[in-house]
């Protein structure tokens, strides 16, 4: 007899890549995106045996897929059918992860935090009256010990450097925090931490992850050590364990959210649930309802998208795409945030690495250690021109008079707080045996994410203006010039036969490290997006271009939250996974407790 009702018929519950086990059906929550952030919330709403839960992932289950599960594969998923690729300005491409997980199954499993000041500002960025939500650094230091389970270094890890202290870190949490096995056990980590302190006048920490980054440290990563050092991923952490019990939550791979579905009226307008479309584009439409709200947790990029296809956007910019406003919110899509990064190498003397890895040291120097010399010119020169980059830039963002507060916080943060303006990351191996990535960690340019059509498989257009206030390129170009100089500092200049990239033929080095303008045009040239996009729908006060309140709800909406990297309102001086989970995880408390 076929179920004419929903509850006659049981519930399918695991991962299902059959469109009919969740179309038309209604569950208390449905969860648009099954990444970091999306799967996190999905396990803690699901804890609760009566509340039903639906995941929708565009992306296939590849947990079985050694691109996915092995870390040392880092790199091996980019440009794969498990990537978006997104196409962004000066043809650069912005690697997203479109599998289970997201950007948790493809990505490096470096654990690091920012600085506590950085987080409770995001507090001074909403209404007054959101302060008793605590978006601040205890609160969230705590959501991170949640989400954490931490292995501190054995006695063969310790000989190598690795480090770490146990307040900073979880006991119970689903991720899995760990040093890898086969860390590299040559000289070339702790060497380069000596090198950076005697360079920078930089402090070695035991561990950075406590809200004081401005240091250099051996860090851990997202791994599983009671599972062979396999890359401790969102659903290999919070879904993996609890697949068969939790018979309340579906998670529908391959399929693809098309828009929110809109009941009619209200002020506040309410999702009745969303439409969805096999991935590959091919089939029927489907649809599926929602009794409480809907979750959005597509990353940065498409979240933005979903919204401006569901008519939550800028009128001036949806209407002539055949799009009619449901809510008027023209900074959907703005105010994006993405960093750059550079990489430097030099030629080994052909010291042994003594492992494979994944490297693990990581330096975060602040603009004075940075700019040396020039640091206090540099930061008169962030504070005398926070206007005019504002204006520059508003085209990105609400107002000039709104990036303009929001500069000014970032500033403080730089120029009184000692925010670490830069990541100079050592990588053994990579672009040559000695190698550095770095990266400017606090861009002034913003951006934009726009749809250029209705059409849910066409991907939006990304402008990130990359070094359009040229404080951004600056910043990378004194980091270059410092790496270089890194590179000839003792005891690393005693494993190295000279620089290798860019070397001296493209960047002559002369008296001062090299010109400016070389360094620019090699920058320019060489330089990729980091993969960190943020703020996209941001967690802020409406004046300010805010998409949600400090509840995450969509502003003008009853029942739409975003849990997911669009929220965060600035970049922070870090990766960005722990400071996702810990959003995930408040999230799923303020929606549990009715908040
Ligand atoms: C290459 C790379 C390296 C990184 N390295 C590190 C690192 O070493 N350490 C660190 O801490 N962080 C790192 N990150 C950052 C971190 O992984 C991301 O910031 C994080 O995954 C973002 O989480 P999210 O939940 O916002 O989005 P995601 O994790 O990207 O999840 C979004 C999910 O939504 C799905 N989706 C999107 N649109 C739809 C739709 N319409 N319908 C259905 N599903 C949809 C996507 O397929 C995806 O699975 C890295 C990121 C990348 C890309």
């Amino acid at each position: 007899i076929p179920a004419t009702n929903s509850t006659l018929h049981k519930r399918a519950s695991g991962v299902s890549w059959n469109p009919w086990d969740a179309a038309y059906q209604t569950y208390d929550y449905i969860v648009v995106g099954g990444g970091l952030t999306g799967i996190t919330v999905a396990a803690r709403l699901a804890e609760n045996p009566s509340t039903t839960v639906l995941v929708i992932e565009a992306g296939a289950d590849d947990r079985w897929d050694q691109r996915v599960y092995d870390i040392y594969a880092y790199t091996q998923a980019f440009s794969t059918s498990l990537d978006w690729q997104f196409p962004t300005d000066h043809g650069r491409q912005m690697v997203a992860g479109k599998t289970l997980g997201g950007g948790s199954s493809i990505n490096g499993g470096h654990w690091t935090r920012g600085l506590d000041a950085q987080y409770d500002a995001w507090g001074q960025l909403l209404e007054s009256s959101e302060a008793s939500l605590n978006w601040n650094w205890a609160n969230l230091f705590d959501y991170m010990k949640k989400s954490e389970t931490w292995s501190g270094p054995n006695d063969q890890q310790r000989a190598k450097g690795a480090d770490g202290i146990d307040d900073y870190h979880g006991s119970w949490g689903p991720v899995q925090v760990t040093f890898p096995d086969d860390m590299f056990g040559g000289p070339q980590q702790g060497y380069f931490a000596q090198s950076m302190q005697t360079l920078t006048g930089i402090a070695k920490s035991r561990d950075l992850n406590g809200g004081k980054p401005n240091c250099v440290a051996f860090t851990p990563q997202m791994m599983n050590w009671h599972d062979q050092d396999h890359r401790s991923s969102s659903p290999a952490a919070y879904l993996t364990p609890v697949e068969s019990d939790r018979t309340n939550w579906l998670t529908l791979v391959n399929h693809q959210v098309t828009t929110l579905l809109w009941a009619n009226g209200g002020t506040d307008k309410t999702s009745t649930g969303v439409r969805f479309k096999q991935a590959d584009n091919s089939g029927q439409d489907y649809e599926v309802y929602a009794r409480k709200e809907v979750i959005l947790a597509g990353g940065a990029i498409n979240t933005p998208a979903i919204l401006q296809r569901s008519g939550v956007g800028d009128p001036a910019h949806m209407n002539p795409l055949g799009i009619s406003t449901v809510i008027s919110l023209p900074t959907v899509g703005k105010n994006l945030q993405e960093q750059t990064m550079s990489a430097l190498g030099a030629n080994s003397n052909g010291f042994d690495w003594g492992g494979r890895g994944p490297s693990g040291v990581i330096a975060y120097p602040n603009l004075y250690q940075v700019f040396g010399t020039n640091g206090n010119a540099t930061a008169q020169r962030i504070r005398d021109n926070l206007a005019t980059w504002a204006d520059s830039q508003k085209g990105s963002a609400a107002s000039k008079a709104a990036l303009q507060t929001i500069f000014g916080v970032q500033a403080d943060l730089i120029i009184n707080k000692n925010a670490p303006v830069v990541e100079i990351f050592y990588d053994t191996g990579y672009p040559n045996a000695i190698g550095v990535d770095m990266w400017q960690l606090l861009p002034f340019s913003r951006g934009t994410v726009k749809i250029t059509t209705s059409d849910a498989f066409t991907k939006p257009e990304i402008k990130v203006n990359y070094f359009s206030v040229d404080l951004d390129l600056d910043v990378q170009v004194a980091s270059a010039k410092m790496v270089r100089k890194l590179f000839k500092t003792a005891p690393l200049s005693t494993l190295s036969t000279g620089e290798s990239h860019p070397g001296f033929s493209r960047v002559p080095d002369g008296t001062d490290g090299g010109s400016d303008a070389n360094w620019k045009g090699w920058i320019w040239d060489t330089f990729n997006p980091v993969h960190h996009p943020v703020a996209t729908c941001a967690m802020m006060r409406r004046d300010l271009g805010g998409v949600v309140n400090g509840r995450l709800k969509l502003y003008g909406a009853a029942n739409v939250r975003i849990v997911d990297a669009s929220i965060m309102p600035t970049q922070i001086s870090a990766h960005l996974s722990s400071t996702l989970y810990a959003i995930a995880e408040k999230a799923a408390d303020m929606i549990k407790n009715g908040v």
